[in-house]
């Protein structure tokens, strides 16, 4: 991203923003309620319009954010093999992704019926077996307990290590090393 600016209702949450980031690396961001964590996932994610500056991308991307993106109706495995599909992932990668996620037990289970932190794990399995390039995790930790942040952390160094890329959106600090740690600031008023 270079010199990015964002105008939300009345308030400049960006301007003159840059970050880069390459394979391996893991870009922590972390600011208070309202700096724009989730505006700057979505403006890589190239899902907002209005955006000036210049934002490129090398590479697929998947989005976890709060809204879950799978079929209430289905059973978990079939709900995610939906998306695994649309992504060209093969069947290994979404087993592993269930794994990963400590969802194995809960394959068969329809998502209306999951807990809140299993709804954040499934989301969570989806973008790991999309098998994308680019992870943009958007307070990916909530709802988790220990030994899934615990998972998630490990899943992460994995993504990175083979070459991936993650922002992560969160407000506690990481408890992996990362590449890189932003803090965003709280915008002002448009003029
Ligand atoms: N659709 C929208 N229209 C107008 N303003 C918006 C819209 N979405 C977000 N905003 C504003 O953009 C600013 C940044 O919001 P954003 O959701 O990116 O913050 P955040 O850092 O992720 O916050 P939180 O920690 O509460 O999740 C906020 O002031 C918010 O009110």
């Amino acid at each position: 991203m270079e010199n990015v600016a964002v105008i939300r209702g009345n308030r400049i949450i960006f301007q003159g923003f840059s970050l880069s980031a390459q394979a391996n690396d893991i870009i922590w961001v972390r600011g208070a309620n309202g700096s724009g964590k989730s505006t700057l996932l979505r403006i890589v994610a190239q899902l907002l319009p209005n955006v000036s500056g210049k934002v490129s991308v090398e590479g697929n991307m998947a989005l976890s954010d709060e809204n879950l993106g799978l079929d209430s109706n289905l059973p978990l495995e079939k709900a995610l093999a939906f998306w695994a599909n649309m992504d060209g992932a093969n069947a290994d990668n979404q087993y592993n992704a269930l794994a990963a996620m400590d969802l194995t037990a809960l394959t068969d289970v329809p998502v209306r019926y999951l807990s809140s932190g299993q709804r954040r794990r499934a989301s969570l399995a989806r973008v790991i077996a999309s098998g994308a390039d680019i992870w943009l995790l958007d307070e990916p930790y909530n709802g988790l307990d220990s030994a899934n942040c615990a998972r998630l952390d490990q899943a992460l160094l994995r993504h990175a290590g083979s070459g991936g890329i993650a922002l992560v959106a969160a407000h506690q600090s990481p408890s992996i090393n990362v590449t890189d740690s932003i803090t965003l600031g709280t915008g002002r008023k448009a003029a």
